[in-house]
């Protein structure tokens, strides 16, 4: 489960943030809508643990992590957070493959080539695992970054405009498989987006 609450922060004193409470339940789906500039990645980036909040909460998993030391958070995020990024960060040298694998690599845990591929069937792109990431659209890249997150069975998803480069199909495909994967696990996923076409898929949603 995730939960915040009184979450602000500021990039500076002309742009400050005041984030709504946000509660996702383990196997449950949240949408948080908003148009650009309303913060957003921003948000994500706090539930991840990636930006520190000025005052405010966050629990994982009934725990209060914002006393934790670096290293805890760092331990917290590559085992138990998926996050689909924006803009997918790969390591261009290495094969899609080898860049799925990365979160198991960077937990300490044995690489699950079996998962990997069946993730990479899933979502599509079975064909491309021995390819380089820029070889593939943007489209295909975005999947690749899902496949990615799901690798550890996080317990929290955050996912970031997860459908922005995608046709209708593919969005579809792409969210149901977002959906099956967390409840199949027992995760929270929390999808901050502007994509109308997500409305009607969530039935839990906090616009900012
Ligand atoms: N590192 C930064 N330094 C200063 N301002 C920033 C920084 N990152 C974001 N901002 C500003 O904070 C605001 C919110 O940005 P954020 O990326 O969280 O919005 P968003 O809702 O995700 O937007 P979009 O849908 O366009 O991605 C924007 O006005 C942006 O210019």
């Amino acid at each position: 489960m995730i939960f915040c609450q009184n979450l602000t922060f500021s990039y500076s004193p002309q742009k400050k943030f005041k984030f709504p409470t946000i509660r996702c339940q383990d196997g449950e789906a949240l949408l948080i809508l908003g148009q650009s500039g309303r913060g957003k990645t921003t948000l994500l980036h706090l539930l991840a643990l990636l930006l520190r909040p000025e005052s405010g909460e966050i629990i994982l998993n009934e725990r209060p992590v914002l006393s934790l030391n670096s290293n805890e958070i760092a331990s917290l995020r590559a085992n138990q957070i998926g996050i689909i990024y924006q803009r997918p960060h790969f390591v261009s040298a290495l094969s899609v493959l080898d860049n799925v694998l990365m979160p198991n690599y960077l937990a300490g845990r044995k690489q699950d080539k079996h998962k990997a591929a069946y993730l990479a069937d899933q979502l599509g792109f079975g064909d491309h695992l021995d390819k380089k990431t820029h070889q593939l659209s943007q489209g295909e890249q975005q999947r690749v970054s899902i496949a990615r997150a799901l690798m550890n069975d996080p317990t929290v998803i955050l996912a970031d405009e997860p459908t922005s480069s995608l046709d209708d199909d593919n969005c579809e495909r792409v969210i149901n498989l977002l959906q099956e994967q967390s409840a199949r696990i027992g995760a929270s996923l929390v999808v901050v987006t502007h994509d109308q076409r997500l409305k009607d898929e969530f039935s839990n949603q906090v616009l900012l």
